[in-house]
């Protein structure tokens, strides 16, 4: 795990250009600002030139997504291809519906993505693989997590990041488990945005090691959240979200290796 990464990020401050949903844009804003990136969003196809030109990264987000937004993403993710920018794609609910289901993809179909992150039920869905994904959450399945996050890279030749209590990292043959974070991620809508947001902005700045990358962003986000409820007498998902984000503006390397519980 390359921590200087975080270093790295903060010295380049890379724009992170991201296709967000309506829901959580402004965590996801905020939440790459405080971490040492600069965020852009756009919604107009016309400007994908110019936004995938100044991009280090460019994160798409399927949360909310329109037929407009669709064919934004398809061209995007062309000129990024082209670019050699790295992109990072968030399932969000691939399963709830046929529409989401077939844009997904029809987009991984168009593109070539560096890491999709999701969580088990939107990877598992995109593996192919029985589980009960419920709306944007997990839901439930008894299927191996390891096994489904290597499957779903294999199958579309990227890293996967499979996130939930223990966070997967894999590029279909190697994996990484993070174990850190807390349970106040879930009562927050917007954690498993953030974290994509945060992958691409690692991404931006790990060359094209997008495996350790992933697995930077994952380990910064969860112990950033176990610090923050280690001062919190009860769970209070409001006050967890504000407080997420000045730790993640001051969060340090050291205190990351200090609490890093990785296999
Ligand atoms: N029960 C949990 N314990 C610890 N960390 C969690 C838990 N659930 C989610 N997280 C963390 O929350 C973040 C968002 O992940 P997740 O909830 O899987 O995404 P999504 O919001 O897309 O469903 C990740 O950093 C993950 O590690
Ligand atoms: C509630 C909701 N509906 C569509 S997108 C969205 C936000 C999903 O956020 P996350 O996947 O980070 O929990
Ligand atoms: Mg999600």
């Amino acid at each position: 795990m390359n921590l200087d990464l975080l270093t790295t990020l903060r010295e380049q401050n890379p724009i992170v250009f991201n296709i967000a949903n309506f829901v959580t844009v402004q965590d996801v804003a905020n939440g790459l600002n405080a971490i040492g990136a600069s965020p852009i969003m756009s919604a107009e196809p016309i400007e994908a030139p110019d936004m995938v030109k100044i991009a280090g990264a460019i994160c798409l987000n399927l949360g909310t997504l329109t037929q407009r937004q669709v064919e934004q993403m398809k061209v995007v993710g062309q000129l990024a291809n082209q670019q050699q920018k790295p992109i990072v794609l968030d399932p969000v609910a691939v399963g709830a519906s046929t529409y989401r289901h077939d844009v997904a993809q029809r987009l991984l179909e168009t593109f070539k993505v560096a890491v999709i992150r999701g969580n088990a039920g939107e990877i598992a869905t995109l593996a192919g693989i029985d589980w009960q994904a419920k709306g944007i959450d997990a839901g439930s399945g008894d299927g191996d997590l390891i096994k489904i996050a290597q499957t779903c890279a294999l199958k579309y030749h990227c890293v996967v990041v499979l996130s939930g209590p223990t966070d997967v990292v894999t590029d279909g043959k190697r994996v990484i488990q993070v174990h850190n974070g807390t349970p106040l991620f879930q009562l927050h809508v917007g954690s498993g945005d953030l974290l994509s947001s945060l992958v691409a902005a690692f991404t931006a700045v790990s060359g094209d090691d997008y495996f350790e990358a992933a697995q930077t962003a994952c380990l910064v986000l969860a112990v950033t959240g176990q610090l923050v409820v280690k001062q919190m007498t009860a769970d209070r998902p409001g006050t967890f979200a504000f407080e997420l984000l000045d730790k993640l503006h001051l969060i340090t390397i050291e205190e990351v290796k200090r609490l890093a519980s990785i296999s």
